[in-house]
Formats: C-alpha cells, sequence, structure tokens
C-alpha cells in the first residue's frame, strides 16, 4: 500500500493505494494531525509514502519527521522535472517550478492521452499551464488565489473592511463588502474569458481543474474538467515509475 501526498501552502490533499486504486483519500490542514488520524489505521500497512510538495524547506523537514515517526515506510520527494515520457516542462530552470505544477500537468498527460490541455489549479495561488498534443508545456501563469486576494487587501489598505460574502455575481457592487466580493467574481470571470480565448487561440482539447478554489471558477463558466486530486494522479505516475525518456 502506498500514501501519496499533495502538500500545498493551504492544505494537504491525500490519497491511499494499493495497485493503482483508491482506497482512502481526504483533505487536511497541514497542521493539524487530522490526516495523519485519517490514515493511522493503515500506518503499518503502507510501503512507501511519495510526496509532491510546494511548503517551505521548515515545514518539508517537520511533515518528513512527523511521517517518519508515524510510519516506518520510506518517505520519497518528487520535485518538478526537465521531462517525463514526452511532457517537456519549458522552463529552462525546472527545479525553480512548483512540484504541484508539474505533477498536475503530468495527471493531465495521462488523463489526455496524446490531446493538449490547459491546468488550472486554484489554490492559495493559481497557477495556469498549457501543453500541446506534442507534449512541449507552452508556459504558463501564476496569479494570487482568493484567500490571498481577500488578505492583501484587508492587510495592506487600512480602509477596506468587509465582510465574508459568497458573491457569484461581478455587477458593481454599492457597499465596500459588495465590491470587494464583487470585484472577486468579476476577476474570475475576466480570468475564465481569457482562458477559453487561449484555449482556442492554442487549440487546446480540454481543460482540467484543480484545487480548493475550482468550484469557484466552474460557478464563473469554467468550461473545464474537475479533478481535486489531478496533482495526485500526476505523482501516482511518477512514482509508479512511469520512465522519463
Ligand atoms: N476546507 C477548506 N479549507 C481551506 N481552504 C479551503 C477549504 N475549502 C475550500 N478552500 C479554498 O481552497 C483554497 C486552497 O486550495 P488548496 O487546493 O487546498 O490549496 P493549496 O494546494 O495551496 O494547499 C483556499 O484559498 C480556499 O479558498
Ligand atoms: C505557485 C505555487 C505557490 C502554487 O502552490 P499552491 O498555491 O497550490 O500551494 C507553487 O507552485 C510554487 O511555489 N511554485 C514555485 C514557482 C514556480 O512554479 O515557478
Ligand atoms: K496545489
Amino acid at each position: 500500500m502506498k500514501l501519496l501526498i499533495d502538500a500545498g501552502n493551504t492544505r494537504i490533499k491525500w490519497q491511499l493505494r494499493a495497485r493503482g486504486d483508491v482506497l482512502e483519500k481526504g483533505f487536511a490542514s497541514l497542521d493539524e494531525d487530522v490526516g495523519f488520524k485519517d490514515w493511522a489505521p493503515w500506518a503499518d500497512a503502507i510501503e512507501r509514502i511519495a510526496i509532491s510538495t510546494v511548503i517551505s524547506e521548515d515545514r518539508r523537514q517537520h511533515l518528513q519527521a512527523r511521517l517518519e515517526a508515524a510510519c516506518k515506510a520510506p518517505v520519497i520527494f518528487h520535485w518538478a522535472e526537465n521531462r517525463r515520457g514526452k511532457l517537456i516542462n519549458a522552463y529552462s530552470d525546472a527545479t525553480r517550478m512548483g512540484a504541484d505544477r508539474w505533477h498536475a500537468m503530468c495527471g493531465g498527460w495521462q488523463a489526455t492521452g496524446d490531446g493538449s490541455f490547459a491546468v488550472v489549479d486554484a489554490g492559495s495561488a493559481i497557477t495556469v499551464d498549457y501543453v500541446a498534443r506534442s507534449g512541449a508545456h507552452l508556459g504558463g501563469y501564476i496569479l494570487p488565489g482568493k484567500q490571498m486576494m481577500l488578505r492583501s487587501l484587508k492587510q495592506d489598505a487600512a480602509r477596506i473592511g468587509f465582510d465574508s460574502l459568497d458573491a457569484e455575481q461581478g455587477s458593481p457592487g454599492v457597499s465596500t463588502t459588495e465590491c470587494v466580493q464583487h470585484g472577486l467574481a468579476w476577476l474570475r470571470e475576466g480570468m475564465v474569458a481569457r482562458l477559453h480565448k487561449d484555449v482556442s487561440h492554442f487549440g487546446l482539447d480540454r481543460v482540467l481543474v484543480t484545487g480548493g478554489d475550482a468550484s469557484g471558477l466552474i460557478g464563473a463558466g469554467l468550461s473545464a474538467i474537475h479533478d481535486p486530486y489531478l496533482v495526485l494522479n500526476g505523482l501516482a505516475a511518477v512514482d509508479g515509475g512511469w520512465e522519463p525518456e
């Protein structure tokens, strides 16, 4: 049995797999013991732990130590690579790319076969990456995520005080709360429109979306396949021995 972990800046996503089948899965806050309790019953049966992460080196070491204390299995970290199979990273220095972006692209490639695709990961930050049918990564974007935007408005402007409000509409707001929350919806709509334009411009066959705020983008009209575990699918393929050609 294998434990797969995608440790992002906000949450970890995990799955227990045996012979490729997903037996258990879940989300947990990185700073709580929730995930550990969830998979504790299987601790003795876990033979290997594979991790894709973008957290700081301090937090990474802490996570590794906790896993090693809870489980005898080896802990293996996988990072972004120059290439894997036909998939070729556009970064000249692949070590600078977030492992989650690379593994999401690997998951997209596995799901799409020889098709081209866009991957959107709406997590702490939002990332967008485009992959051509040949497997060439065309590049991507990094944007602040929903909570990051709200936090920066609250922290960096003295007189923006607002409440939470799950605004789906981008109509002009008539209070601070509405202006901020409708502003987010407005930005989402703009992002979705631009993404659809790029999909047509680059002739991409499909869009895959993941991350905690994926449903917000779908609500704003994003035409995409939603897979909350996309990064883990790519990680599983890489850890399972999918050969870099
Ligand atoms: N239960 C939840 N806990 C934390 N964030 C959540 C939750 N549900 C949805 N979200 C949203 O998901 C985002 C984090 O997405 P996630 O994919 O877990 O990020 P990361 O990969 O950076 O850890 C947050 O910005 C938040 O808006
Ligand atoms: C952009 C990210 C912060 C997204 O991570 P997340 O928000 O999902 O936790 C992460 O992929 C990262 O730290 N990337 C390193 C820079 C790069 O990819 O170029
Ligand atoms: K992520």
